[in-house]
């Protein structure tokens, strides 16, 4: 019997939630949604929840679970003829237990990745903020330096990407992952990727995945967001 599959992906920052989600999309037919992309949508709609969202952004704070809860859940709401992988959310363990109600996930994937490589490609990150297009100087440059490929627009580095943000920001990603991450876990759909190189996680998550996907029906499986 076919059914839609619905899968969350955990891993601090830099750890390749977005270049794992991007490869998953496209070799599995699944909807990659990103948490992050949701806020930055909300924050330029001017949106009740985006509003409130950018208050605590701005300060590098996390948004709050009621905030991100109510952002989020309708947005799944709307995907109940979907497949899908959520990057980005839950953080927290009020999060995953909103998202627990609201549907049955099937895999939560968790990279577990060394400090000095996430140091390393954070250093090395550079972002194109209006579509949430990732580069890597050295693992996937732009074709010109600085530039986004598509639209020719320039790429900036985050603030809090630099080593001495990250070590604060992995700190606290830590603390409030281990419950989500024990939560998963008790429920036996916790699969933990170690490994410092994307390329080499990779084929692990594609053949777990097509061991957990094949019954998808065609209708289920929905273009990528990007
Ligand atoms: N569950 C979530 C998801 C997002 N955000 C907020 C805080 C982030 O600063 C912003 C953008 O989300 P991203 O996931 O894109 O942001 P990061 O830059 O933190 O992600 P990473 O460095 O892991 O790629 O949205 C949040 O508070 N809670
Ligand atoms: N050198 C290197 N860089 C990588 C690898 N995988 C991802 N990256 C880059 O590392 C940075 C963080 O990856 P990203 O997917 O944005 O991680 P996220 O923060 O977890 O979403 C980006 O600049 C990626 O292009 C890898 O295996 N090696």
């Amino acid at each position: 019997m076919s059914k839609l599959f619905r899968a969350v992906i955990m891993g601090p920052p830099g750890s390749g939630k977005g270049t794992i989600s991007e490869r998953i999309a496209h070799s599995f037919g699944l909807k990659h949604l990103s948490s992050g992309d949701f806020v930055r949508e909300n924050i330029s709609a001017k949106t009740e929840a985006g509003v409130l969202a950018k208050t605590f952004i701005k300060k590098g704070l996390l948004v709050p679970d009621h905030v991100m809860t109510r952002l989020l859940l309708p947005r799944l709401e709307e995907m109940t003829k979907c497949s899908w992988l959520l990057d980005g959310f839950p953080r927290t363990l009020a999060q995953a237990e909103a998202l627990n109600s609201a549907c049955d996930l099937d895999v939560a994937i968790n990279l577990n990745i060394p400090l000095e490589t996430l140091k390393e490609r954070l250093r090395h990150r550079w972002i194109h903020p209006p579509s949430g297009r990732v580069y890597n100087m050295c693992f996937n440059p732009p074709r010109v330096q600085g530039i986004d490929d598509i639209t020719g627009e320039p790429l900036i580095q985050q603030e809090d990407d630099r080593p001495e943000a990250l070590v604060a920001r992995l700190r606290h990603y830590k603390d409030i992952a281990k419950p989500v991450i024990d939560f998963y876990k008790a429920k036996g759909i916790l699969y933990t990727y170690s490994d410092t190189e994307t390329d080499q996680i990779w084929p692990n998550i594609s053949t777990l995945l097509s061991t957990k996907i094949p019954t998808i029906q065609s209708d289920a499986r929905c273009a990528s967001t990007h």
